[in-house]
């Protein structure tokens, strides 16, 4: 008898055509917090991002994130300390009931532009517990120390 220890959430991935022989999203090292992802643009194309533009850059999958999890979209920082690259939408949302393309949305906030072919590494994703909460409007907020003060208010 097998004894399945792996109490990991799974993630399905659907290929899509423009997906066929890119490698899946994987975690890098045992204990890497996001997967990353692969630019699905044309073979032998390239797609240039230039200086100060942004580009929604296609990863051939849809991702069945389970339920009670999101996917978040995070930048990955080599990218962004040598070439200024990173998610404008930082970090991009995935929800679990989305059954589209995972698409990355990079901009160059560097001064040169930046060449993605196809299978580079182009992002990361984590997946996180995401709890929906119960929403009811009140006429008064309780009274904490804190009250309104933010934004610096505890000092420096
Ligand atoms: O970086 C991203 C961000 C979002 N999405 C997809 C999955 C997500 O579930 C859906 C909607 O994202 P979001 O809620 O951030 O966008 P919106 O502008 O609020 O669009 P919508 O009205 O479709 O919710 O778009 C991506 O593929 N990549
Ligand atoms: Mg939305």
């Amino acid at each position: 008898m097998t004894i399945h220890t792996d109490t990991r959430p799974t993630l399905n991935l659907i290929r899509l055509p423009h997906g066929e022989g890119l490698e899946l999203p994987a975690y890098e090292t045992r204990g890497a917090a996001g997967m990353d992802l692969r630019a699905a643009v044309d073979d032998g194309a390239t797609l240039t991002i230039l200086p100060g533009k942004r580009d929604l850059v296609p990863t051939g999958f849809i991702f069945e994130v389970p339920d009670g999890y999101e996917a978040q979209i995070r930048p990955r920082s080599g990218l962004a300390l040598k070439h200024g690259i990173t998610c404008l939408n930082s970090p991009g949302t995935i929800d679990s009931d989305y059954r589209g393309e995972v698409k990355v949305l990079l901009i160059n906030l560097g001064e040169e532009p930046f060449e993605i072919t196809r299978g580079m590494r182009i992002a990361q994703m984590v997946i996180a517990p995401s709890i929906q909460a119960r929403i009811f409007e009140t006429a008064e907020a309780s009274e904490t120390k804190r009250g309104a003060g933010g934004f610096g208010s505890t000092g420096m």
